[in-house]
């Protein structure tokens, strides 16, 4: 038998079997009769930059050899609970599927150029050849720098390296309508006019691959100080054990009796495609326009935003499932409303936010690093920031931030239900980031890593590129927009609902003016409730007056707002009809009066366009 020619394919957030160009390539060649390999070796890092890793040590006396996994500014652990198991197990729902193939994924800790050197010695010592190490491109300081380390220590080895093109956004990199990142339109209507119409914009999806290579025969094993569980519980539990006790927060939110959690799914490319499979068979795909600003239940949005951001799944499956659904070119989804009716505003409106993915990932490789700047793509430096570093008072402001018990229901409601389940709704997100910024007028940064460390769905370009968009550095032609989140939480949650699910000590509320504002509560009421000398009652961060309108709440609640300023609005990216997208609106008359004490006269109030 012929010594092994090994191919290196090293994975990073593409991790799925189907629509990869990678395992495509990689099927289509191993089918032929000469090939350049003859094993391929998948490999997946938890990259110490990103990750804690120090609980892969192999003994407590251990020390790991890289700096604590920890953001800039907040100094926030970078990848919290939710999204470590997330990832976990998408890892090893890949390394399920490519062991039925007749594959297999290897799992290593550290930094990516290390890594892929120690993985290519110990290859050589034992007289191995590696042909080629292959890994995807991604937006981001970071992520170039990994690509350069693995492509320094491959050329050092003699190996061949290539950068692939990840496929899985919404139109193709080949099909974007200008060359130079420069000439991307700084306004997202302007960008999506030029690649409309949406519904003819993707390519088609490459097939799954039913065969690949087999492993190396001998694969070289995680160098020391590290060692790699071999199953996904222990792999989990590794990934947690530097995160606790609790992030690092003093009182952190404790999970409400019978609270709902909007995202209790489970990563991996499997559960990725069954999501896509029931949005359509629900009929979900058809109603999301009217029910995406909902934040209690399952379906109100897709959820496919924690599958997206690991490329689980590609946005052009997402169309492609639509595609089939609104043609009945498939059985998927027949007799449910819409089916082979074409496209309707649900499905529309579901490929519009997809596109707004794109467009971040866009503003990303526009502007660099200006992404993580306090003045944004804008580079403004006109605004003044309050910095938790420099004065104690901030720093008490963003613990309770963090908490949840800034005493603004809606916000606490969203921070907690963050938390707790790593997942809050756009509609949500937007108040949170327009509070913490233009309320408080703190350090956008502090919230966007907040994000980073706690979100599911985490993705570079999306997560910064709003919180910028909504603090008003980014691409928001409007920057002084801001949000109400007292009427936005009226108009959002009429009956209070979202916020009784997360702030458990407000249940006994019927009202939700004091839900949304507990300052408002009596002292009989305070007492009554025991919450006599509890911060989010007395010492609330933003007292904010508003008078409740005539037409206040028609319309909200789970199923978003019919008729309401939902369908032509949409703060932070994400767009909505008000911005002129599809089939929207424009902007309802607001429905309700409200004041802010000291409230800088240059913002205009916002509620929720
Ligand atoms: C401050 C802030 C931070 C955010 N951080 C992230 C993040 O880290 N990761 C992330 O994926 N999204 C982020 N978003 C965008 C948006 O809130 C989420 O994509 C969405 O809430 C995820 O839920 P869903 O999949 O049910 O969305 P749906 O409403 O069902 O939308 C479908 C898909 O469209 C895309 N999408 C929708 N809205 C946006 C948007 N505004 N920007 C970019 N893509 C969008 C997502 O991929 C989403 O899965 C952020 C928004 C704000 C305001």
């Amino acid at each position: 038998m012929s010594s092994p020619r090994v191919l290196v394919y090293l994975l990073r957030r593409d991790l799925r079997l189907a629509d990869n160009p990678i395992f495509n390539e990689l099927a289509k060649t191993f089918q032929q009769s000469q090939h350049p390999y003859t094993h391929l070796l998948p490999v997946y890092i938890f990259a110490a930059q990103q990750i804690e890793v120090s609980g892969f040590l192999s003994s407590d006396s251990d020390r790991s050899p890289f700096p604590e996994a920890r953001s800039n500014v907040g100094g926030f652990w970078r990848c919290g609970h939710h999204r470590a198991k997330f990832l976990a197990e998408s890892v090893w729902d890949l390394k399920s599927s490519l062991g039925k193939i007749g594959s297999g994924l290897e799992v290593r800790v550290g930094m990516a150029g290390q890594v892929i050197r120690d993985l290519l010695d110990a290859f050589k010592k034992e007289s191995t050849e590696v042909v080629g190490v292959w890994m995807t491109d991604e937006e981001g300081v970071e992520e170039k720098r990994e690509e350069r380390d693995v492509k320094k220590a491959a050329q050092g080895a003699g190996t061949d390296f290539k950068l692939w093109t990840d496929e899985k956004y919404y139109i193709d990199d080949r099909d974007i309508p200008f060359k130079n990142p420069r000439d991307l339109p700084d306004i997202f209507t302007t960008y999506r006019k030029k690649v409309e119409p949406l519904r003819s914009a993707p390519r088609r999806v490459l097939p799954t691959p039913s065969k690949l290579p087999p492993l190396p025969p001998s694969i070289p094993p995680q160098p020391a100080p590290f060692t790699i569980p071999t199953t996904l519980e222990a792999t989990i539990t590794t990934l947690h054990k530097p995160l606790f006790p609790f992030l690092g927060l003093t009182h952190p939110p404790t999970y409400p009796k019978n609270a709902s959690s909007a995202h209790p799914f489970h990563g991996g490319e499997t559960s990725g495609q069954d999501r896509i499979r029931h949005l359509i068979t629900s009929g979900s795909v058809s109603t999301y326009k009217d029910t995406r600003n909902g934040m209690l239940g399952l379906d109100f949005s897709t959820k496919f935003s924690a599958w997206l951001a690991l490329g689980c799944i590609t946005a052009r499956q997402i169309h492609s499932y639509l595609l089939a659904f609104e043609d009945g070119t498939t059985d998927l989804g027949k007799g449910v409303h819409g089916y082979g009716k074409g496209e309707n505003k649900g499905t529309a409106a579901i490929r519009f936010e997809l596109l707004w993915r794109d467009y971040f990932r866009l503003t990303t490789r526009k502007f660099g690093p200006r992404l993580f700047r306090i003045g944004g793509f804008k580079e403004d430096t006109t605004m003044s920031w309050k910095y938790p570093q420099k004065d104690p008072e901030t720093q008490v402001k963003v613990t309770r931030f963090l908490e949840g018990t800034t005493g603004m229901g809606f916000v606490d409601a969203s921070m907690r239900e963050l938390f707790l389940t790593g997942y809050t709704s756009n509609r949500l997100r937007q108040n949170v980031a327009s509070f913490l910024a233009k309320h408080l007028g703190i350090d956008w940064r502090i919230g966007a890593e907040w994000y980073e460390s706690l979100l599911c769905d985490y993705d570079l370009s999306s997560n910064w590129g709003n919180w910028q968009y909504t603090a008003g550095v980014g691409n928001d032609p409007r920057e002084a927009r801001m949000f109400n989140p007292v009427k936005q939480a009226h108009d959002y949650d009429p009956q209070g609902e979202y916020v009784k699910n997360w702030v458990e000590e407000l249940r006994p509320l019927d009202d939700p003016q004091l839900l949304f504002q507990p300052w408002k509560m009596s002292e009989e009421k305070r007492k009554e409730l025991g919450l006599v000398g509890k911060e989010i009652v007395e010492q609330p961060l933003k007292r904010i007056e508003f008078h409740v309108g005539r037409n206040a709440g028609r319309g909200g609640g789970r199923s978003g707002r019919k008729g309401g300023i939902a369908n032509g609005s949409r703060g932070g990216g994400g767009g909505g009809g008000g911005r002129g997208g599809y089939n929207g609106r424009g902007r309802e008359k607001p429905r309700g009066q409200w004041r802010e004490g000291k409230m800088d006269r240059a913002m205009v109030m916002m509620d929720g366009v």
